[in-house]
């Protein structure tokens, strides 16, 4: 069954044969339970969003239930609306803010593993929960581009689309989050796949890069945590981590930014986001796994070594979402995660809900979709595969020695036209930090402030 949104008729293109190729293998039987770029207008890079101008004040202290930290396991009661207090790992004794749980001085960063606190991950951002609903041109988001992105979705049952976060029930915390994080509404995946996940269903989504996936699959994951039922995890090994969810992903980088996402999605649900990624020390990672992990964000090559180590069992995974599925498999990732889904200690499809995100749809994905999902729904937001309308792409071609003055050509005319007052950004990349640097400092001196961001410094002028 195929249903289409009203406007989809716009997408006559890849996506409905897209659509209809994964329906066609979505038939493997039961589950368990549970784009558009930045405006050009409205873009703030992320490093400069939500600065404070003031702080934004501490949430309530969660006053709820005292935690439970008896462990091995979990010994809470079905979650009822507040945060969950049910710690039950080894290490882990946070809880929504209640009890031990509470702020850390306004740094921001998650958890406070040292005295095993909740530090703020807002600390930083300068709108409270209430100014937010009146804050939608930070997000970094064209919602009104939105009305010309073309949605398919097929699969049986497909649960109709949200159109504000208040119609999901996603729990006051959460709520709460949402607020802070300023998502006035949901973005076209958001809006399918939220509901989709939410009613247990398994997914495969097609979006592309900037589209608001991140939120998509951690806000049905981090709820379906805090209502799930209490859990006993095995005990394997002292130093062995039972996570309930695995979010996969491509690069450090994207696992870094998923991990501080989830951070604020979850902050004072007593659900804990732990990230694992290559190319860092592993021992720092061992020991926030060792306090205690609900989601762990990994990247496959790190994951498959602390699976290796047993330092991580995948024996008791709800949730399994891979994102950049694609980019994946073109960087050759999966044996390793094949190793990972298929071979290792994780439940089956059907036992598990899985979340396939990718911007395209080839055989690959298309193979992968049908072993690790269970009678999936397939959800395509914008064209599959192709890059956004809202952007236009130019080749020109400069001889080496003429490049500074043509990119000075095109920051002026960038600066004359269109700008409506507003900075406008521009993104230049270099190929060596050396020629970054060098260019840094031609522009500042020709009246254009840049910032440089390569592997050994981060400046801003
Ligand atoms: N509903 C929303 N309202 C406002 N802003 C949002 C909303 N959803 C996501 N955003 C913001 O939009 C930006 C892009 O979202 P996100 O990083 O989740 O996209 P993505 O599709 O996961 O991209 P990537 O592929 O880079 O991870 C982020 O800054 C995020 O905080």
């Amino acid at each position: 069954m195929s249903t289409r949104t009203s406007w989809a008729d716009l997408a006559a293109n890849s996506a409905a044969e897209n659509a209809t190729a994964g329906s066609s293998s979505a038939n493997n039987g039961p589950v368990g339970t549970a784009s558009a770029p930045p405006s050009r207008s409205t873009y703030v890079p992320p490093h400069l969003r939500n600065r404070p101008a003031v702080s934004d004040a501490p949430a309530p202290a969660y006053s709820g239930p005292v935690s439970n930290n008896d462990r091995p396991g979990y010994g809470g009661s079905r979650w009822s609306g507040g945060p969950r207090n049910d710690s039950g790992r080894s290490g882990y004794s946070g809880g929504g803010g209640g009890g031990r749980g509470g702020w850390g001085g306004g740094r921001s960063g998650g958890w406070d593993r040292g005295r095993d606190r909740e530090v703020n991950p807002f600390a930083d951002d300068d709108v409270t929960a209430e100014e937010a609903f009146t804050e939608q041109e930070n997000s970094g988001i064209n919602f009104d581009a939105y009305e010309d992105i073309p949605v398919e979705t097929s699969g049986d049952n497909v649960p109709p689309p949200v159109n504000t976060f208040a119609e999901i029930d996603l729990g006051d915390a959460l709520n709460q989050n949402i607020r802070r994080c300023k998502y006035v509404k949901p973005t076209p995946v958001q809006r399918h796949a939220i509901p989709i996940s939410l009613g247990g269903r398994d997914l495969m989504a097609c979006a592309q890069t900037g589209s608001g996936k991140t939120a998509a699959f951690c806000f049905p994951i981090i709820s379906g945590i805090m209502r799930g039922e209490s859990v006993q995890r095995p005990p394997r090994g002292a130093r062995t981590v039972y996570p309930l969810a695995l979010i996969l992903s491509p690069t450090r980088e994207l696992s870094m930014q998923i991990h501080e996402e989830a951070r604020k999605f979850s902050y004072q649900t007593g659900v804990k986001v732990v990230v694992a990624y290559g190319g860092a020390p592993i021992h720092q990672q061992l020991r926030e796994l060792e306090r205690g992990v609900d989601i762990l964000v990994a990247t496959p090559g790190r994951l498959v070594d602390l699976l290796e180590r047993a330092r991580v069992s995948l024996q008791m995974i709800r949730y399994l979402a891979l994102d950049e599925a694609d980019r994946m498999l073109d960087m050759g990732f999966e044996p390793q995660i094949r190793k990972i889904v298929e071979q290792m200690d994780m439940p089956p499809p059907g036992e598990r809900q899985t979340m396939l995100f990718s911007a395209t749809f080839p055989k690959e994905i298309q193979r992968l979709a049908s072993d690790f999902l269970a009678n999936y729904i397939f959800l395509a937001v914008g064209r599959v595969g192709s890059s956004t309308d809202l952007i236009v792409q130019r080749v020109e071609f400069v001889h080496e020695s003429d490049k500074r003055s043509h990119l000075m050509d095109l920051l002026h005319a960038q600066r004359a036209n269109g700008t409506q007052g507003k900075q406008a950004l521009t993104l230049v990349f270099v190929e060596t930090k050396k020629g970054a640097d060098s260019l840094e400092h031609w522009l500042c001196m020709n009246g254009f402030p840049a910032t440089t961001i390569h592997g050994d410094r981060t400046q801003q002028n």
